[in-house]
């Protein structure tokens, strides 16, 4: 696929109170152009969702179960991560039921919705069951709780006005990097994200010092006992003087490179992370077949 120069991408979260459509809506968009996900259970408590790539953007859903719990100390807790990574994300798609109207599982989803800066959308869904004069007095009612960002009506079942949706959607995004490769189908999801996550932050600190020519790959991940997910990942520079750069002044580089992306990588995930990196010259991996295949995912070639 041939790909804008101003590729566009970014992580937006689906929240919605169960049984409003959001799996539907998932496999809607999953069914028009996307990266098919393994149905195995995923370590963290944020999921991904879905991605959806177009020919100038890339969106990944998120889902982020805590927003919908009610309050308890561990609810606390989640809804505190949960909030977290709806902060940082780009939009915040919150599905409701046309059909059902507003209920208490929406007000208290609205309550937790004033917390956060990110523009809210209201998806209102399952408008294949209801007439359409019906749906204006519920998109005023919605209005008076809360200033959506965007109101898009839509049928996650039979499609109807999904794609303004994903249209809407794209305005809110910033420039970014493709995370995930076209039409990949992966059992890990969350990787592609964590090692494009640790070479964005690469790039932008050495600036022009360090070309695109360097790759992360994650050689582990997986949830200690006590909860937090370790991650191990090793980034490949084809130079000595190269690694120097990306380690700096003893290894000041390096440190900062993990602090922030295990910052981001900790809101995506909505767990606890222990970030460790290694730099590593592979002369010239480019032009070698098995450890691209290894890599496994875009670089910039
Ligand atoms: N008529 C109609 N039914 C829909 C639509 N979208 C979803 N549904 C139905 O609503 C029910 C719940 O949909 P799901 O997609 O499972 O809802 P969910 O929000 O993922 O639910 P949880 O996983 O419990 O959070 C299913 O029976 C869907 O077929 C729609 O646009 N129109």
């Amino acid at each position: 696929m041939q790909k804008s120069k101003q590729f566009k991408s970014g992580f937006v979260a689906i929240i919605g109170r169960p049984n409003v459509g959001k799996s539907t809506l998932m496999n809607q968009v999953i069914g028009q152009k996307i990266a098919i996900m393994s149905d195995k259970p995923q370590t963290t408590r944020n999921k991904i969702h879905g991605v959806y790539t177009s020919n100038d953007s890339q969106i990944v859903f998120l889902d982020t179960p805590g927003i919908h719990k009610r309050q308890s100390k561990l609810g606390d807790y989640m809804n505190t991560v949960a909030l977290n990574t709806l902060n940082e994300v780009e939009a915040v798609l919150f599905l409701v039921d046309v059909v059902e109207g507003i209920g208490g599982g929406d007000r208290y989803i609205i309550e937790q919705l004033k917390k956060i800066s990110t523009p809210v959308f209201l998806v209102l869904n399952k408008i294949d069951q209801v007439h359409p004069e019906t749906l204006l007095p519920i998109i005023v009612a919605y209005k008076d709780l809360y200033n959506f960002a965007e109101i898009v009506p839509i049928s996650a079942m039979n499609g109807n006005n999904v794609n303004t949706l994903l249209e809407q959607v794209s305005k809110y995004l910033p420039q970014g990097p493709q995370y995930y490769p076209d039409d990949q189908v992966t059992d890990h999801p969350e990787q592609f994200v964590v090692a494009e996550l640790i070479r964005e932050k690469i790039l932008h600190l050495t600036r022009e010092e360090i070309p695109h020519s360097i790759a992360v790959a994650i050689e582990d991940m997986k949830v200690q006992e006590n909860g937090v997910v370790y991650i191990g990942a090793v980034i490949y520079v084809e130079r000595d003087s190269q690694k120097g750069i990306v380690i700096g002044k003893q290894g000041s580089l390096l440190k900062e490179v993990g602090k922030l992306a295990r910052r981001d990588i900790e809101n995506l995930l909505g767990s606890r992370t222990f970030l460790e990196l290694w730099v590593k010259v592979k002369k010239d991996w480019r032009n070698q077949e098995r450890i691209l295949k290894d890599l496994g995912f875009r670089h910039d070639v």
